[in-house]
């Protein structure tokens, strides 16, 4: 009696992301993949399948199978844009000086207050399918452009109705504390009580957020602050994510790692002991060399302490329409190594397994493994190292969401 199977892949080679398995790939080279109820069931070398009767079969062509990619650090949903702040930037003006003189995140808070959710939706739209098409499967996307009730609840509201519209996995995360609104000038402790008695209890009521994440800056809220938010995050039974260390040295990893956050972002000005706070709590470094560039900033993350410490690293967009306006993972692929000293394959790990446990997902996703989620990227290429070293020309043949052809050169996206 044969075992059936929805789905086998075969004459493929698979770069598991299985640190479990031999080399910086966990590589099966000719191998098989079998599948059933969205999840792979079998994976190994083409010779040891066992006998299996597949509904569909899928000739890889001898190409290369990854885990989906993971986007796990996206502010993709919001209003307006802010290009001409980007040309006063590029003629000098600092990030914090526009901040400080009204613009920056608040531009964007404006702007998407001003927005209705529909506008909202179809703005985000082009943004999600951008990272879907070159792969990507599942996608964080933050609030944090409202900074009032209403509109982080639109904010969040919008980001779910994207995920029930697209063939993609969508996690969210409320980011209120992310800038002091106007209106509570000068009340920044009054503004963490709006946050942590009002909007918090609401997003959990309601259950749009699955993570709680916060801006821990010398242009946004102190440790203090950040650590009532902590708390209620904590109360609420939600997982912590902190925006830390990006401009100056706060506090803020220190923190993060203390209260057992799922990842510290950013973290360029990070110490030696905040590497070790990490190590020892096990939160994820997501760095993300998109903002790094594009605010040209000239301290770069040390990412040979983090590796020797052996401190998961998470690469991602940040996409966000201040400091990250660029819709592209692969190309962060691409600046992790050439901006920040990955690999090719410690790039690639941390798109797919740092980025999932980044999440909280790392028991579903991130790596090609039996009894994990089938999102797998099936790509036209001779080795894995191309997918950091080329940028815009090496697209996805096949784009899998748990067993499901959703996108691709092959088929028309879903
Ligand atoms: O400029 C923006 O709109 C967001 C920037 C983004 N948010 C944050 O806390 N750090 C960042 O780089
Ligand atoms: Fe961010």
């Amino acid at each position: 009696m044969t075992e059936r199977c929805e789905l086998l892949i075969t004459n493929v080679h698979a770069a598991t992301m299985d640190p479990s398995l031999p080399g910086a790939y966990g590589a099966v080279e000719d191998a098989a993949v079998a599948v059933t109820g969205g999840r792979i069931v079998w994976l190994g070398p083409r010779t040891e399948l066992p006998d299996t009767t597949p509904d569909e079969v899928v000739d890889g062509e001898g190409q290369w199978l990854t885990p989906g990619l993971v986007d796990c650090h996206t502010h993709l949903v919001y209003g307006g844009h802010r290009a001409s702040e980007y040309a006063r930037r590029l003629g000098g003006e600092s990030y914090e000086e526009v901040a400080r003189a009204g613009g920056g995140i608040l531009s964007t808070v404006r702007a998407t207050r001003a927005a209705s959710a529909e506008q909202l939706y179809r703005a985000a739209e082009p943004r999600l399918r951008a990272l879907m098409a070159e792969g990507v499967t599942t996608v964080e996307i933050k609030s944090g452009y409202g900074l009032d009730l209403d509109t982080e609840l639109k904010q969040l509201r919008t980001a779910r109705r994207l995920a029930q519209h697209h063939p993609v996995s969508i996690t969210t995360t409320c980011l209120a504390a992310h800038a002091l609104p106007p209106e509570y000038d000068g009340r920044v402790d009054e503004y963490i009580d709006l946050v942590c008695e009002e909007i918090l209890p609401a997003v959990s009521k309601e259950q749009l957020a699955d993570a709680v994440d916060m801006f821990c800056e010398s242009i946004a809220f102190s440790v203090d602050q950040c650590r009532r938010v902590i708390d209620c995050a904590h109360k609420l039974d939600l997982p912590i994510k902190v925006h830390a260390e990006q401009l100056s040295s706060s506090g803020a990893t220190a923190m993060a790692a203390a209260a057992g956050a799922l990842s510290a972002d950013h973290i360029e000005y990070i110490t030696e002991m905040d590497v070790a706070a990490m190590a020892e709590s096990g939160t994820v470094a997501v760095l993300l060399p998109g903002a790094f560039y594009t605010l040209r900033e000239t301290r770069v993350p040390p990412v040979d302490r983090l590796r020797a410490a052996g401190v998961p690293m998470a690469l991602s967009t940040d996409l966000n329409p201040g400091s990250c306006p660029i819709a592209s993972l692969r190309l962060m692929m691409n600046m992790g190594c050439n901006l920040f000293g990955f690999t090719p394959a410690e790039a690639l790990a941390g798109v797919t397994r740092a980025a999932a446990r980044a999440l909280g997902l790392c028991c579903s996703r991130g790596v090609l493994r039996a009894g994990l989620r089938a999102d797998m990227v099936l790509w036209p290429m001779d080795t894995p190292d191309q997918l950091a070293y080329e940028v815009g020309a090496l697209k996805p043949a096949r784009i899998f969401l748990a067993g499901r052809t959703v996108g691709g050169r092959d088929v028309t996206a879903g």
